[in-house]
């Protein structure tokens, strides 16, 4: 059989978790959620509608499908300089063990930044929720394929009472039962988080099938976001002709010595050759 790299990262996280709840309990991050309510807040699906390219760019040091992109990066350069070249949003990878990432990172990302921020990492509890909070983000990232419907929902509105976007990701049609009203963006995976099997086309291919849920659903508005292996601005151009808002973009900026420039050149080539 093969080796399920998601059911990996899941009891992985489970452990890390309980780590995590025991140096800080959940009542006192709550408290520290709650000290961060009054904070002004961006709205990611708001900065993604109103732009012309809707570059989500993501910080991410590694990865377990392609190892290490950016083994030394440095939030202080990257974030400010996806801010000055055209970004929409950021992504943060907070996962530590598979990502190389941190919860610390988000922390200075939100000092350096007046962008939308995205806690991206692998959600099972409202304790994640209110890490993300207390640590300045603007929206987190739900992943259809580790949970359940009921979880989620519960999830997409304690992230809501927060004041916390949710961006819900899915891959495959049956995950669209994940869908419920606090969802703000839907987004499609072209990677398969299993297998890594990554192909662009998966958003075209899958885009029917949402279109077709949403059209009976119709108490669902969500903006649609095509995640992950897009590498070409011809991509962003084509899939935004067919209706999607919103791109999240990590390897292709990351694996560049200067991830700000890429994305400057990237978005220079997406508005040069659109209509
Ligand atoms: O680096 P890429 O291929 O441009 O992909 C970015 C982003 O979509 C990817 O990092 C991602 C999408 N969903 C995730 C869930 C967990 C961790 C990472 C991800």
């Amino acid at each position: 059989m093969k080796h399920d790299i998601l059911e990996e990262i899941v009891a992985h996280k489970k452990i890390e978790l309980q780590h995590q709840k025991k140096a800080v309990p959940l009542h006192i991050m709550l408290g520290l959620a709650s000290e961060n309510m009054d904070r002004p807040t961006y709205s990611m699906r708001e900065s993604l509608e109103k732009s012309d390219s809707s570059i989500i760019a993501e910080f991410k040091r590694k990865s377990p499908s392609k190892g290490w992109l950016h083994p030394k990066a440095v939030v202080s350069d990257i974030i400010p300089a996806y801010q000055a070249n055209g970004a929409s949003a950021c992504s943060i990878l907070t996962d530590e063990h598979f990502f190389g990432g941190s919860l610390g990172d988000l922390k200075k990302a939100r000092q350096l930044t007046t962008l939308p921020l995205l806690r991206k990492d692998f959600v099972l509890e409202s304790y994640q929720l209110f890490q993300a909070k207390a640590m300045g983000a603007d929206a987190v990232l739900l992943i259809a394929a580790i949970l359940n419907p009921e979880d989620c929902e519960m999830l997409a509105n304690t992230a809501h009472t927060l004041g916390l976007e949710v961006l819900l990701e899915i891959h495959r049609e049956e995950e669209l039962k994940c869908l419920n009203p606090y969802v703000d963006m839907l987004g499609i995976n072209n990677r398969n988080l299993g297998s890594f099997d990554t192909q662009v086309n998966h958003s075209l291919d899958l885009l029917p099938a949402v279109q077709a849920y949403l059209q009976k659903e119709k108490v669902y508005t969500p903006l649609l976001i095509t995640e992950s292996g897009i590498r070409d601005p011809k991509d962003v151009i084509r899939l935004r002709q067919e209706g999607f808002r919103g791109f999240l973009i990590g390897e292709t900026f990351m694996k560049t010595e200067n991830p700000g420039e890429t994305l400057r050149s990237f978005i220079q080539t997406c508005t040069s050759h659109a209509d």
